[in-house]
C-alpha cells in the first residue's frame, strides 16, 4: 500500500480524489515486486476562490507551493494542466501510465473499478443527484484530465463498490418494489477506505482474518461498516451519503416524516438538500462549527451536545451492525476524527463497555494501533486509512492484470 521505500519501477500512477473545493492527488511508482509506493502527495485547495498548490514527498518534505492571484483564471482544466505539467517534471524518469479516481457513486452496476469511456461517463453523470456533494467534482476532474492529457487511461474506483455484494436485506428499503428496481436502494459509501481496512487488519492481527469487525470511518463524512471475513455485510450510509451517523454538516439518519413536514411548510427540494447536506450535523447542532477539534475545545453546551450526539449514534450503530453480523469480534477507528481524536474514542469506548470494551488510556492518547487494554473482551484498533493506496492498486490491476 502507500508504504514509503525505494521508488523503483518505470511506471507512475496518478491518483485523484476531487472534492468540492480541493483536488487531492498522489503519485505512485509501480513496482513489479509489491504494492505501488507513494512518492508525492499534494493538493490544489481553494478551487473557485483563490487556488493554492502544495506538494510533498513521501517523507512529508515540501516539494512545491504556488498561489494563484484572485484575478487569474482558476478553472479545473487549467489547474489540472498545470498540475500534470508539474508532475511530469517530477517523475524522475518514470512514465505516467494511468490516472485512478475516487468516484463516490457507481450505482447498481459497478461492483468493481472500471476503465472510463464516454459511455461510462454518461452513466455516472446520471448518478449526480444521488451524490450532489461529490459526484459532479469527481466527474469534472476526469473530464478536465481527459482534455489536458487525451491519451491517458483513466480508471474510476467507486466508494459504493465494496458494498455491492451485501445481503439483500441490507440493501433494500421497505418501499414499493418498482422503486427498488429503479435503483432506490441502500448502496453504502467510503468503500475504498473499508476495503483498505479489511486488507490491513489481518496484517496487524492475523487471528482476525475471518472476524466480524465494526469499522467507524469518522471524517468530515462519517459512516460505519460491518465487515465479516473481509466482506461488507451492512453499512450506515444508504441511498446517499446522508444516511447513518451525523457528520460535519450532514444530518445522518432522519425520519422521512421530517422531510414531508418541511415540504408542507413550503421548502423545496433544493432548500431541503442544502439544509441536510450543508447546514446540519455537528454544525447544525452546535451552531458553531463542523470541526470536531473546535467543538471539543468549546465550553458552549451546544458544542458539547453535538459531540455527545455524534458519540451516542456511533455506539448505537455499533449495536445495529453487530446484530447484522450476528456478533462482533473487533472494533476499528479510522479517518480524520477516528485516527486523531482520543476524546471521541474514549467516549465511544465508555458507551461500548457493555460489549466488553475497555480502553488503555495511554495507548488511546498516543493514537496507538491497538488501544484496548490487555484485558478488554473486545479488541479496539486505530488504523490510518489509505483510500489513495487502494485506488493505485485497483488502477494497476485493471490496466496490467497484476
Ligand atoms: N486531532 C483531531 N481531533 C479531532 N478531530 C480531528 C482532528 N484532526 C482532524 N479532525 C477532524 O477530521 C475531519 C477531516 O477528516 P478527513 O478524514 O480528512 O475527512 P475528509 O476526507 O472527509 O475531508 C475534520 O473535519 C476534523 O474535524
Ligand atoms: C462519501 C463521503 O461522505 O465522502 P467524504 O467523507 O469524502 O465526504
Ligand atoms: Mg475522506
Amino acid at each position: 500500500m502507500s508504504q514509503t521505500g525505494p521508488a523503483s519501477g518505470p511506471n507512475a500512477i496518478l491518483v485523484v480524489n476531487a472534492g468540492s473545493s480541493s483536488l487531492k492527488f498522489s503519485v505512485f511508482r509501480d513496482r513489479a515486486d509489491g504494492d505501488p509506493v507513494v512518492v508525492i502527495n499534494g493538493q490544489i485547495s481553494g478551487i473557485g476562490t483563490q487556488p493554492e498548490f502544495e506538494a510533498k514527498d513521501a517523507a512529508r518534505r515540501p516539494l512545491a507551493g504556488k498561489r494563484w492571484g484572485a484575478d487569474e483564471p482558476g478553472d479545473r482544466t487549467a489547474l489540472l494542466r498545470y498540475l500534470l505539467g508539474w508532475i511530469e517534471e517530477h517523475l524522475e524518469g518514470a512514465t505516467l501510465i494511468a490516472a485512478g479516481h475516487r468516484v463516490v457513486h457507481g450505482g447498481v452496476r459497478h461492483a468493481a473499478p472500471v476503465l472510463l469511456t464516454e459511455a461510462v461517463m454518461e452513466e455516472l453523470d446520471g448518478l449526480v443527484p444521488l451524490a450532489p456533494l461529490h459526484q459532479p467534482h469527481n466527474l469534472a476532474a476526469i473530464r478536465a484530465l481527459a482534455e489536458a492529457h487525451p491519451g491517458l487511461p483513466q480508471v474510476a474506483c467507486f466508494d459504493t463498490a465494496f458494498h455491492r455484494n451485501q445481503p439483500w436485506q441490507a440493501q433494500m428499503f421497505a418501499i414499493p418494489r418498482e422503486l427498488t428496481e429503479e435503483g432506490v436502494r441502500r448502496y453504502g459509501f467510503h468503500g475504498l477506505s473499508y476495503e483498505y481496512i479489511a486488507r490491513r487488519l489481518p496484517q496487524l492481527a492475523p487471528e482476525l482474518g475471518d472476524a466480524r469487525v465494526v469499522v467507524a470511518h469518522l471524517g468530515s463524512g462519517a459512516s460505519m461498516c460491518g465487515i465479516h471475513g473481509g466482506r461488507s455485510v451492512d453499512s450506515t450510509m444508504g441511498f446517499t451519503a446522508l444516511d447513518g451517523l451525523p457528520m460535519g454538516t450532514r444530518c445522518g439518519a432522519i425520519d422521512p416524516g421530517v422531510l414531508i413536514y418541511l415540504m408542507r411548510k413550503g421548502m423545496d427540494a433544493g432548500g431541503i438538500e442544502k439544509m441536510l447536506y450543508n447546514k446540519s450535523g455537528l454544525l447544525g447542532v452546535s451552531g458553531l462549527s463542523n470541526d470536531m477539534r473546535a467543538l471539543l475545545e468549546s465550553a458552549d453546551p451546544r458544542a458539547q451536545e453535538a459531540v455527545e450526539l455524534f458519540c451516542f449514534r456511533i455506539a448505537k450503530e455499533t449495536g445495529a451492525l453487530s446484530a447484522s453480523m450476528g456478533g462482533i469480534d473487533a472494533f476499528v477507528f479510522t479517518a480524520g476524527i477516528g485516527e486523531r481524536s482520543a476524546p471521541v474514542r474514549a467516549r465511544v469506548g465508555d458507551k461500548l463497555a457493555w460489549l466488553g470494551v475497555e480502553l488503555d488510556a495511554a495507548a488511546n492518547e498516543a493514537n496507538a494501533s491497538r488501544i484496548s487494554a490487555p484485558g478488554s473482551r473486545l479488541p479496539v484498533y486505530v488504523i490510518p486509512t489509505d483510500e489513495e493506496g487502494m485506488i493505485a492498486l485497483h488502477t494497476r490491476k485493471l490496466l496490467t492484470g497484476r
